[in-house]
């Protein structure tokens, strides 16, 4: 994909979760378009609906409506088998725990993603490449229980990146470090997408890490109108 199709835009989109109390409306008609290769944060309060609208975006659920377009591609039409080969090839996750997987090096959780989303290609090289280029060349033979929490986030936004992914979805990715780490992280974050053109949204509550980013959306409390409502 070119910059031009890397735009991420939600709209009018709402969720209604069932439960055995009731339902829970975690989105409201929310609605948001960010332009190819730009970088937003989402902030809001807990529970507003940061994550549920990061997995839409993500093509992890559907909406109850609305819709969600990546490059030209409405994902929210998709069906489940369609999203997950989306994903695959053209988005990149970041959550708050790194989900390495504990008995591959640092280089083969990069390579298995790679291999994962370009199967068919020898990914030697590019692995090598964007670990040097990220600092992490020298962590490559680890395992993940060898690294510290910082480098460990790091080794995970390489995964992330290593298949250049259009759109890179990050959801608290320096919610479990400390100032220090989470500024190496983010700046590993915003060069990886610097380097690869991609479109960033990140999911935080750190204002410090929201400010890195162009543009920061104030996601809203839903209104809590549905008939029943879990309060929890
Ligand atoms: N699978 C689910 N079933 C029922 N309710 C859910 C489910 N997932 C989320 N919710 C509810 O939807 C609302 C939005 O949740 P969400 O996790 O998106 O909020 P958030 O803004 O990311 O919160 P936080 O900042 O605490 O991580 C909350 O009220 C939550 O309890």
């Amino acid at each position: 994909m070119s910059l031009s199709e890397n735009s991420v835009s939600a709209h009018d989109l709402v969720v209604v979760y069932r439960t055995a109390r009731g339902t829970v409306r975690a989105l409201n008609h929310s609605s948001l378009v960010v332009e190819g290769g730009g970088t937003v944060a989402i902030m809001g309060p807990s529970g507003c609906g940061k994550s549920t609208l990061l997995g839409l975006l993500a093509g992890l659920a559907r909406p109850t409506s609305g819709t969600v377009t990546i490059g030209g591609t409405e994902i929210s039409s998709l069906n489940e088998k369609a999203r997950i080969r989306f994903r695959r090839e053209n988005l990149g996750m970041v959550y708050q725990q790194d989900n390495l997987m504990p008995h591959l090096t640092v280089e083969e959780n990069v390579g298995l993603q790679l291999a994962i989303a370009r199967p068919g290609q020898h990914p030697d090289g590019d692995v090598h490449a964007l670990l040097e280029h990220l600092g992490l060349a020298v962590l490559g033979d680890r395992l993940p229980d060898q690294l510290s929490g910082g480098q460990r986030q790091r080794a995970a936004i390489a995964r992330a990146v290593i298949h250049r992914p259009a759109v890179i979805l990050a959801d608290e990715p320096t919610g479990s470090l400390d100032p220090d780490n989470a500024e190496r992280a983010i700046d590993t974050l915003i060069d990886s997408q610097r380097a690869i053109g991609a479109t960033l949204v990140l999911v935080t509550h750190d204002p410090t890490v929201a400010a890195r980013a162009d543009r920061i959306i104030a996601l809203e409390q839903p209104a809590l109108n549905d008939a029943a409502t879990d309060a929890d």
